[in-house]
Parts: C-alpha cells; structure tokens; sequence
C-alpha cells in the first residue's frame, strides 16, 4: 500500500468513526497533582492558577477569557531532553526544536496493572519487558513504549496520586536496567500514569531517577501522568503528543491522544 493510499484509508476511517480517537489525558486546572520534592531537592511546581480576564462582563461584554499560571510539568505532560542536565547540551532538546515527526509515533502499552495494584512500588524490569515481547513481539525503534498501572485512577486527590509517607513517594515505574533495554531498543520514548516518568522509589536508584536521566541523556522524550492507557491495545495504537512550542520549553502540558482501530 503506498503511502498516499494508507492517508487515505485513515481519512476515510476517521470519517467512518472505524479509526477510534481516545483521549489519554488527565483534566488540567487549580485540582490537578503536582509533584512535590522535598525541601532538599529545591523549588517545586506551584498549582494552577486560572485568572478571570473577563466573562461576558463588564470586563468584556462578549467574551470570556483568562489567562493561567501552569507549570510546564504539570498534569498530563511531556519532557524534553533539556529537562534533565543528562541532556542539556543536546541538539533540538527543547520543545520548540524537537523535530514534529517525533510527535506521532506507534505506541506499545505493557499492562502491570495487576502488579501495581498489589505493590504500589511495583518495578518493571528487563525480564518482564521481554515476557511482554514473548508474547506481543518486539519493540521496534522508533515506538514509544508507555507502563500502564491504572495509577490514573488516583489522580482525583494530590494524596493518593503521590501516595507519599514518611519514606517518600510509594508509586510505579521502571528500573534503570529496563530504561537502559529500551534504549538500546532504539524507543522514541518512556511514559506512564503517575506524576512522572518515573518511580516513586527513583531517587534512591542508580542513576537517580533513570527514567529522566538516562531517556534524556539519549535525546529521546517522556510523558507523565496519562490516563486510560487500560483503552489501549499492546501494539497497533499510534500515540499523538504534541507538547506547546515553549521558546527553550522543558515540557508542556499535552493533550496526549491515541488513535486505534
Ligand atoms: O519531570 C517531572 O515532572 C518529574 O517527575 C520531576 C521533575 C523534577 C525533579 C524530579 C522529577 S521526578
Ligand atoms: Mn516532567
């Protein structure tokens, strides 16, 4: 099938409502989690804020505007390589430089759901990686890879989305070696449902938070807290994320959306 025909045969799917639209995003405003770091590790994120510009008022008679306070890491978001110092100096690592090809890409889901629920600290490792590929075949270059845990599911309060106690955050993610296997896979990038792309436990792994560390130092992307990855198929689905051009942005908010058959 030529290219030409395969942009057709979508057009006319999206047409027909055969080529579904899911929306992998979570809600964004005032309520939405952000991620704490405690004092040691500096500055943190502030809420949204939604300022009232006018609502048909006296303010403006006909229109309703506002304008935000919204951190660039806040909600359903991506991250740049130039988020992490692992990948500062890098070429087109910002939002505004990486190449728009890399917003549209074919998206593998590996289901812990089960795990997570059992073991909020739940840990992917390179072993489970390949049972997946066993049995869902491989990880090709250029896929995105995304854990779902079904953590979204927390994200209607701050507490149980960071589900932090008195020796830290007790949330899912990957450890390094399995960051390290996809890399080498050649993967475009590493996301998942809770409030970063990595575990809660990440800080005290080698390196610190591998999943920003490492995928950053590669030149490759993350997404963070998306939701209802449990829509989505293993394979077949194509990821559409698209992050806001911020002149020298870290990250941007998305709206992450998945199309599917
Ligand atoms: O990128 C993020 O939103 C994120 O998760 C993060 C940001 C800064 C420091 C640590 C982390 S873990
Ligand atoms: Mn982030």
């Amino acid at each position: 099938m030529s290219d030409t025909t395969a942009l057709a045969t979508l057009a006319a799917g999206l047409l027909a409502g055969s080529i579904k639209v899911v929306d992998l995003t979570a809600p964004l405003g005032p309520e939405t989690p952000v991620l704490y770091l405690p004092p040691q590790f500096g500055n943190n994120t502030p809420n949204v804020k939604v300022h009232k510009i006018s609502a048909y008022d006296q303010d403006g008679p006909f229109w309703a505007w506002n304008w935000l306070e919204l951190g660039e890491h806040t909600g359903t978001h991506f991250d740049a390589p130039c988020h992490w110092i692992t990948g500062k100096d890098l070429p087109e690592n910002t939002t505004d430089t990486i190449p728009p090809q890399n917003f549209v890409a074919p998206v593998n889901v590996i289901d812990r759901s089960r795990e997570a629920a059992e073991n909020p600290d739940y840990l992917l490792t390179v072993e489970s990686i390949q049972e997946w590929e066993a049995e869902h075949g491989a990880i090709e270059a250029g896929t995105w890879v995304l854990l779902r845990t079904d953590w979204y599911k927390r994200n209607g309060s701050t507490e149980t989305f960071l589900n932090a106690d008195e020796n830290g955050p007790h949330s899912p993610g990957p450890t390094a070696e399995a960051i390290e296997y996809l890399i080498g896979k050649g993967i475009i990038g590493w996301g998942q449902e809770t409030i970063g792309t990595d575990a809660g436990s990440a800080g005290g792994m080698n390196p610190p938070f591998p999943a920003h560390n490492l995928m950053h130092k590669a030149n490759r992307y993350g997404l963070a807290s998306l939701s209802h990855l449990d829509k989505l198929p293993p394979k077949g689905a194509i990821l559409i994320a698209a992050p806001l051009k911020f002149v020298q942005g870290t990250g941007s908010p998305v709206r992450a959306l998945a199309l599917l058959a």
